[in-house]
């Protein structure tokens, strides 16, 4: 794996050394130019920044009790009122033509186009874009699933609009808000749990 690039901006406490720190996403050197007009609002992507919000801490784990014990979480510094978006979800965006890398638990998908699509500029394929926050993103990457730790998610992604017009991923508190020093939790969904040796119900 090649050594990260600096940070541009400096990440909040406990960001992983390994992993570049990004105030906007990126889209991957082999993204498809004719997709961009699918994600933004004009022929380019031109995200503004988004700088760590003040509301939430990133946090080493060290409940003995915790699923992730020993991994970080994003825990509400105050009070989080219900339906506040919490952190837009940064990463690299890549488009693909096959299924996205199973293994990959940082990669959520924000737009599928089928094949029979008119906007679809490709003939004959069904394209997926997704964020990939594994090597590069923000806080937005800390968040765990709520199984094992709550009853419920206090959380979830939503599909938004950013500043520059570009759509991204985001994570939005649901009904109950989340109170101050509880984690945010969010379902990553059964097809998730599915996939791994855990399973979840
Ligand atoms: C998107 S990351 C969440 C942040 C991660 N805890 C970290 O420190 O980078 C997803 C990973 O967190 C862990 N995780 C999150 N929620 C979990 C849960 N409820 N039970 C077990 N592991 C969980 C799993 O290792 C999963 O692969």
């Amino acid at each position: 794996m090649p050594p990260r690039q600096p940070h541009n901006t400096p990440p909040p406490p406990n960001w992983p050394e390994s992993v570049q720190y990004l105030t906007k996403s990126r889209l991957s050197p082999s993204f498809p130019a004719q997709l961009i007009p699918l994600i933004s609002s004009s022929t380019k992507f031109t995200p503004k920044p988004s700088t760590h919000p003040g509301h939430v801490v990133i946090k080493r784990i060290t409940t003995p009790g915790h699923p992730a014990n020993g991994q970080n979480g994003l825990f509400a510094k105050a009070k989080i009122p219900a339906g506040t978006l919490i952190i837009p979800y940064l990463g690299v965006i890549h488009a693909s033509f096959v299924l996205a890398d199973p293994e990959n638990d940082y990669d959520l998908s924000l737009l599928r186009i089928s094949a029979s699509e008119p906007r679809n500029p490709f003939s004959g394929v069904h394209i997926s874009i997704g964020v990939d926050a594994d090597q590069s993103g923000n806080a937005g990457r800390m968040v765990n699933d709520y199984r094992g730790v709550g009853t419920a998610p206090n959380a979830e992604f939503r599909v938004g609009t950013g500043e520059g017009g570009d759509m991204r991923m985001e994570l939005w508190s649901l009904k109950e808000g989340v109170k101050k020093g509880h984690e945010v939790l969010v379902s990553y969904g059964k097809g998730w749990w599915a996939g791994r040796r855990d399973g979840g119900d």
